[in-house]
């Protein structure tokens, strides 16, 4: 159907082959040495990137949105579940990113090797009735195992960690990071990007604005009232009434709950999640190619002590 031109379908596969891959015979039944080959012969530069939970409700958003970030070359989705058929979906996107999937803890450490960014989304989301504290007891034991294997087999890779409860898992990624001797605090960021997201989805809709144009900070942790929308930076500067600010105030700090009550039982936000990730993952991706003044918020440990502005 596709053919185009003069010649037979088998003549316009062994020239386009031959091409390509000059050692044919040595590839022949594997395909992801004869796309790894391939690439090799002509792909575009870029960065290498792996997702952990890559077949779940925001794994799956997640990596189709990655691979069609110009900026990654080779984005390895890794699950203990579902990842053949994710990736071998995902691999017909025809955009740069060269795709391959793994599965189950014995394939982590391929997964993991060579990477320079890691997003972690693994792990269970609440349902309603559940804070994100209930989550601990599972999310912690696979956030540990994840980040041995980065210890281990790609130490210099930054860590975006998607898994809640974020103000938890982010420590405990941190005291395994340290264990390891590995730890360096600027290579692993809790993603709190999601809280931007909606902080600027909401303004944008008090002001009658378009989302697009407003930049609103959102500092401190991932749960609740440690979640703190800076509504008096926001870029470009505007004012509210205390009935708009205590509306704001309390719409993005509950907007977790607000989707897990209308999933009623069907897990937590995934798509808006998705989005999120990926704005944070390029904006990581950005500053590793060395990009000046990329600036995002993120869960990160801070040396500014409040008692120092208590004085
Ligand atoms: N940081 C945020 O803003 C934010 C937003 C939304 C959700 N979340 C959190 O993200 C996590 C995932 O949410 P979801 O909706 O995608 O859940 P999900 O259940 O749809 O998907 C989770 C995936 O993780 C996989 N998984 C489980 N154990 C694993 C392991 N040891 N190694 C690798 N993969 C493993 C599962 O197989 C599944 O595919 C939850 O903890 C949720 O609370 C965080
Ligand atoms: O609320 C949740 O449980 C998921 C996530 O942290 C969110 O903010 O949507």
């Amino acid at each position: 159907m596709q053919q185009h031109g003069g010649g037979d379908a088998s003549q316009r596969i062994a020239r386009i082959s031959a091409h390509l891959n000059p050692n044919k015979s040595q590839m022949e039944g594997n395909p992801n040495l004869e796309r790894s080959n391939c690439r090799a012969k002509g792909g575009a530069p870029g960065f290498k990137v792996a997702i952990l939970g890559a077949a779940g409700g925001i794994g799956q958003p997640l990596s189709m949105l990655m691979k069609m970030n110009p900026l990654v070359s080779l984005l390895h989705l890794y699950d203990v579940a579902n990842t053949p058929g994710v990736t071998s979906d995902i691999s017909h996107m025809d955009t740069s990113a060269v795709v391959r999937g793994f599965l189950g803890q014995q394939q982590l450490e391929n997964a993991l090797t060579g990477m320079d960014l890691v997003i972690i989304p693994a792990g269970v989301p609440r349902k309603p009735g559940m804070t994100r504290d209930d989550l601990f007891n599972i999310n912690a034991g696979i956030v540990k195992t994840l980040c041995e294997g980065i210890a281990k087999c790609c130490p210099k890779a930054i860590v975006n960690l998607i898994s809640n409860p974020v103000n938890s898992t982010v420590p405990i990624a941190a005291e395994v990071f340290k264990k390891a001797g590995t730890y360096d605090p600027r290579r692993l960021l809790g993603v709190t990007m999601l809280d931007v997201v909606r902080a600027n989805t909401f303004v944008a809709e008090v002001l009658g604005r378009d989302p697009r144009d407003v930049d609103v900070p959102v500092v401190g942790g991932h749960a609740g009232v440690t979640i703190l929308p800076l509504l008096s930076q926001i870029k470009p500067p505007c004012s509210f009434t205390s009935e708009e600010t205590a509306y704001l105030t309390s719409r993005i700090q509950n907007g977790g709950t607000e989707v897990v009550e209308a999933k009623a039982g069907a897990g937590s936000a995934t798509l808006s999640m998705a989005y999120a990730a990926v704005m944070f993952a390029d904006a990581c991706l950005r500053g590793l190619r060395g990009d000046a003044d990329v600036v995002k918020c993120a869960f990160v440990p801070s040396v500014v002590r409040l008692f120092d502005y208590m004085q």
